[in-house]
């Protein structure tokens, strides 16, 4: 079974200061078997974050490849790109990006009204999920009315809510107090690994990180695994 993200010797340079090439990544190839939770550190400015993009197919590798369930997304048509990430990859935020007028029930549910999924299922689905997060009784509010880590695990369900291959996380703790980080990060490591998606999440602290089955460490461009 071809593992669920790859990368294969892939660069990233970014235009600097001045137009001066910014070498990010500088051949970086790991791979992430199905059902694993990886923990991204390193530095700030470390490339991190654009490690996550390129594996969201957000951004494009300067040279290399990301493979996404074996499939190569840069010789992917855009439209297949577009699909592969909607139907494999769940992602979350550090600043949530919910929809603050709709309720919390209808942010999980976006993504299949996105997909055009069946309604009913969707929404059994939702509820399921809110229920493991503890949200089932707030289904109706208007999310603006949550609280910080209320919110980060709507997020949470919305991004689980098509049952993803790929969990991608973007510091999902980095706005939360602490006891509300440890809480969702439990939730989100836990809710994954029983629903078999493999977690790739960007972590600073290494609390958070000691709770991945492995580490991946960016360092001068490079990728280091830890165990
Ligand atoms: N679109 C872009 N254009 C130019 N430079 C960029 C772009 N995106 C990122 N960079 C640069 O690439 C480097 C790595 O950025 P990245 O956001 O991946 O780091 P990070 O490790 O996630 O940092 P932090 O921990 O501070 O969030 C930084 O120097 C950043 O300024």
């Amino acid at each position: 079974m071809a593992p669920v993200l790859t990368f294969r010797e892939v660069t990233r340079t970014f235009a600097g200061a001045g137009g001066v090439p910014l070498p990010v990544l500088r051949g970086v190839s790991a791979e992430l078997p199905a059902g694993r939770a990886v923990a991204i550190t390193g530095r700030s400015g470390s490339g991190k974050s654009t490690l996550l993009h390129l594996a969201a197919g957000i951004d494009a590798p300067t040279s290399g490849e990301v493979l996404l369930l074996g499939r190569s997304l840069g010789a992917l048509p855009d439209a297949e790109r577009t699909r592969a990430r909607r139907d494999h990859v769940g992602l979350v935020f550090q600043f949530f990006h919910l929809l603050p007028h709709l309720s919390v029930e209808d942010n999980v549910l976006v993504p299949a009204l996105v997909a055009g999924d069946p309604p009913g299922g969707a929404a059994a689905r939702a509820r399921e999920l809110l229920e493991r997060v503890g949200l089932e009784g707030r289904a109706r509010e208007a999310v603006q009315k949550l609280s910080g880590g209320e919110m980060q695990r709507v997020a949470l369900c919305r991004a689980l809510l098509r049952r993803p291959k790929l969990l991608l996380a973007d510091e999902p703790t980095g706005n939360l107090d602490e006891a509300n980080g440890q809480t969702v990060m439990d939730l989100l490591l836990g809710l994954a690994r029983e629903e078999g998606s493999a977690v790739l999440y960007v972590t600073h602290s290494r609390e958070l990180a000691a709770l991945a089955d492995a580490t991946w460490t960016l360092h001068a461009g490079r990728l280091e695994q830890g165990g």
